[in-house]
């Protein structure tokens, strides 16, 4: 049969740019089909943008609360139009320095400007800008078409004009009230972050917390400095109607238990309820490609029903971030050109929120431990014991690791607090190669920093396996006359 491509991949965000960056150095002919921009929902509509104007937030949260530290720095204002300008340069810059289709070229990848469909398991059909249709032949495929904002089924959203991560960042006017439907990672890092530009910030979410996916005596926590830094919280609350008039956008909620009717005003209105898989546009059918409720079926190789077909980011429906869909992305590509087996690793996957203190996680979480009944032990330390938090006034938050109480081999740990998203990247590796409690309090870090938590957290093991026959033993022989030591707080810091 003949083939125009060895491999074309089908989207070029996040994983479809990882895939044919790997596709060509392993010397494979192949294609990059994108409909819009290179650069995906990462570059244009998620991380780049969002951590830009988080970090505009929280310089004017530095220049308000600049006493603190002994330092006068007069009033804060906020000129949006140039906040929104740095916003843009930025994604530009990330743009032309990894993303655009020049980039690929010189490696070897055809770039090709479309929307691609399947007309059957080897053959694709583009619609071109010029709304012409190309057909092209490859031997294989690889889908990283991504997600969109899921819109939820709620009486009058329509009618509204409400923004959603594809929108927001080309807002011209700052809110004064800004609504925000779902407590997520973005609800939460947008909320923070137009409450620090001063707009009024109410959000709703149906679940009875904040960011469900995080430990909950954490997320409370974060929630408590949210609310103390201004922005009102409606939890337990499902959105069930939104209606506008004159500029003004209604919010009516209702309260989960009581049925209680919430309404709330706005400006704008943030649609961040989640995320829907982008396989509409592409008749899998006509490929045979099996599907989930959330997206692309695959297997722990990346590859999807069909065996010259593979998948891989967030079209697949598991966990959605940029990290996760470049690691699906080099196991895709190197299953599918070298055979060589390598397989996703979802056990040791970190994620964190960019909120302010932010909010990570590794690996097992506490409840799930539970339910697989998994004997653990908590090591907890907080972060008003860590001296660099201290120096910094950055003392909220706590780490908290679970592990096996015999060896300190480590199931999972949530951290919050400030460079938690840091923090967390030393125990994914600690746990993706076996090393225990004992070996990171073994290592030495160095002071005064965050890290140093971390350590501090691992030295509880050692704490608790102190033993108080060898303690004894050690009086008895050596004559030492202090006193044994309190053992009853699993919390107590040596
Ligand atoms: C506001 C926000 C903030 C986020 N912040 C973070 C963060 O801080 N850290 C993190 O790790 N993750 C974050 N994420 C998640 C992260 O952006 C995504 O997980 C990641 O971008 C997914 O990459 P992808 O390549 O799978 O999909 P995408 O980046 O969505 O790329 C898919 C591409 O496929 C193209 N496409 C779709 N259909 C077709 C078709 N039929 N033909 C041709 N092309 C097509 C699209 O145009 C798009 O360019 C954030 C997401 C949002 C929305
Ligand atoms: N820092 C990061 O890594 C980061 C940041 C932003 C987004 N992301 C990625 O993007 C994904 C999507 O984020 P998200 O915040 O949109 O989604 P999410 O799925 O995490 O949260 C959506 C929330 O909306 C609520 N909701 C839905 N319909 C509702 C209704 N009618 N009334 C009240 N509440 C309702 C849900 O209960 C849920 O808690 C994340 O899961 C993550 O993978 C990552």
């Amino acid at each position: 049969m003949d083939y125009d491509y060895d491999v074309t991949v089908i989207g070029a965000g996040a994983a479809g740019l990882t895939a044919s960056g790997v596709c060509a150095s392993l010397g494979a002919k192949t294609a990059l089909v994108e409909a819009r921009k290179a650069g995906g929902d990462c570059t244009w509509y998620g991380c780049i943008p969002s951590k830009a104007l988080l970090k505009s937030a929280a310089t004017a949260h530095a220049i308000r609360t600049a006493e603190t530290y002994g330092v006068k720095a007069g009033s804060c204002s906020i000129d949006f139009p140039a906040i929104m300008k740095r916003v843009h340069d930025i994604q530009q810059q990330v743009y032309d320095e990894a993303d655009k289709p020049e980039i690929y070229e010189n490696m070897g990848v055809r770039f090709i400007e479309g929307k691609a469909s399947f007309l059957d398991e080897f053959t694709l059909q583009v619609r071109l800008p010029d709304g012409t249709d190309r057909t092209l032949r490859s031997k294989n495929f690889i889908i990283a078409t991504g997600s969109s904002p899921y819109i939820p089924p709620v009486e009058g959203l329509d009618s509204v004009d409400y923004l959603t991560n594809e929108t927001l960042f080309t807002l011209k006017q700052r809110p004064e009230r800004l609504l925000v439907l779902g407590a997520g990672p973005i609800g939460i890092e947008m909320g923070q972050a137009f409450a620090r530009f001063g707009s009024a910030v109410t959000v709703f979410d149906a679940a009875s917390r904040i960011l469900p996916n995080d430990h909950p005596d954490l997320t409370g926590i974060l929630q408590k400095k949210l609310e103390e830094e201004g922005m009102t919280f409606r939890l337990g609350s499902t959105v069930t109607s939104v209606s506008g008039q004159d500029a003004v956008i209604t919010v009516t909620a209702q309260e989960s238990g009581t049925g209680k009717k919430i309404i709330a005003e706005g400006d704008a209105l943030l649609v961040a309820a989640g995320r829907i898989a982008n396989t509409g546009a592409l008749q899998l059918d006509a490929a045979g490609i099996g599907t989930h409720q959330r997206g692309i079926a695959v297997n722990g190789s990346c590859q999807t029903s069909k065996r010259h077909i593979y998948a891989c980011g967030d079209v697949t429906g598991g966990l959605q971030f940029t990290h996760v869909a470049e690691h699906m992305a080099k196991v895709a590509a190197t299953n599918m050109l070298t055979r060589l087996p390598m397989s996703t690793d979802d056990r040791h996957i970190p994620w964190c929120t960019y909120c302010d203190p932010e909010m990570a996680h590794v690996g097992e979480r506490e409840e799930n431990l539970k339910q697989k009944r998994i004997s653990y032990e908590v090591y907890r330390f907080p972060f008003s014991r860590i001296d660099r938090a201290i120096t910094d006034n950055r003392t909220d938050g706590w780490i908290r690791i679970y592990a096996a109480g015999l060896d300190g081999k480590i199931y999972g740990a949530d951290i919050l607090g400030s460079h938690a998203g840091e923090l967390i990247s030393e125990l994914a590796l600690a746990m993706r190669n076996g090393i225990t409690l004992r070996q990171m309090s073994d290592t030495v870090h160095p002071y005064p920093t965050y890290a140093l938590g971390n350590r501090r957290a691992a030295d509880q093991w050692y704490v608790r396996k102190q033993s108080g026959a060898l303690v004894g033993l050690l009086q008895f022989f050596f004559g030492y006359q202090g006193k044994m030591p309190e053992k009853t707080d699993p919390d107590r810091i040596v």
